[in-house]
């Protein structure tokens, strides 16, 4: 996915998109707490916008759909510190959030915002960050953030901050992301996921034959949400009775993502609380 020309990095917005995955196995409890896992991520173009000023002080403002807990924890001002903790130098900015990617929905909005205001950051007061160390950052703050870093089609393993570009391109087809509005807690979806080892390795997954996934392509979190969120479950069978290709929940969900042909996507009526997302 192609990101910002610099002309727009100067003037300093940016549109952090969100990520899908594509098969996620979860393979054994570490003694960090975390999970080692095994994932594609995949970037697509649902995006909040991002936007760095020179100030007197440093500040944050959101709009657009609210984000739960505290500004001061916003992992925008978490990339700041993070940052201004090696780099005391770097001059105090505002930071404007507007948030559009649904928020606990599997699609990695919070990291996006992280990865990106790093990015920006770097970009705009020279700081000559090397992408590796930007990724060593983007992993502090979340493990799902250094994938943004790259923001291109990745298998990733550890707790998911490592990672490999691979071939993988998806635009012979169309894509639809559903999101209930039913917020999964990450922490609390991983708690209940006993770890394994896949039938399958991602890396010996045919990438090229897309109509063979529906039977080999696997999110382990899907058994243990569907299980408390039935309604989840349907959106995934709704979208393969209207001819998806492949669909699957995102992450911890709660958003699934259906792939269709191209030019192909089914007009469904999914009731006035659910947000939808169309590529074409
Ligand atoms: C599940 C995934 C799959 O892509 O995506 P989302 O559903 O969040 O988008 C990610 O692994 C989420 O990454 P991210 O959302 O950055 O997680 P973090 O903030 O690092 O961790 C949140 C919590 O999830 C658990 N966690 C996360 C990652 C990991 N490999 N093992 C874990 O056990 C930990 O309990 C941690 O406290
Ligand atoms: N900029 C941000 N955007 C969204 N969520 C954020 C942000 N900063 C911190 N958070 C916190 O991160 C949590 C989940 O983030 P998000 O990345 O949207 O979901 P998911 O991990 O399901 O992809 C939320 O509970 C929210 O409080």
């Amino acid at each position: 996915m192609t990101r910002s020309t610099p002309a727009e990095a100067d003037n300093m917005v940016v549109f952090p998109n969100c990520k899908i995955n594509l098969g996620l196995h979860i393979l054994r409890k570490r003694m960090d707490g975390f999970h080692d896992l095994e994932t594609i991520f995949y970037p697509l173009p649902l995006c909040d916008a991002l936007e760095i000023v020179h100030a007197d002080e440093l500040s944050f403002t959101v709009s657009g759909i609210d984000v739960p807990g505290n500004t001061d924890d916003n992992l925008c001002l978490k990339a700041y510190h993070l940052l201004k903790k090696d780099f005391p130098t770097l001059p105090p900015v505002h930071i404007h959030l507007h948030k559009h990617i649904p928020i606990g929905a599997g699609l990695g909005g919070g990291s996006s915002d992280a990865a990106f205001t790093l990015l920006l950051l770097n970009d705009k007061f020279k700081l000559g960050i090397s992408e590796p160390q930007l990724i060593a950052y983007a992993a502090i703050l979340g493990s799902d953030c250094a994938f943004f870093i790259k923001n291109k089609p990745c298998l990733a393993t550890g707790r998911g901050e490592v990672l490999e570009e691979i071939d993988l391109d998806l635009n012979r087809y169309s894509f639809l992301v559903v999101h209930p509005g039913i917020h999964v807690n990450t922490g609390k979806a991983f708690g209940k996921i006993t770890p394994g080892e896949p039938a399958q390795q991602l890396r010996d997954l045919d990438l090229q034959s897309v109509h063979q996934w529906k039977d080999v392509l696997v999110n382990d979190f899907e058994a243990v949400v569907f299980a408390e969120h039935p309604a989840i479950k349907a959106i995934k069978d709704k979208m393969y009775t209207s001819g998806a290709v492949y669909a699957a929940m995102s992450g911890s969900g709660s958003a699934v993502v259906g792939l269709f042909p191209k030019g192909q996507l089914p007009v469904i009526d999914w009731g006035a609380q659910y947000k939808v997302f169309e590529k074409q």
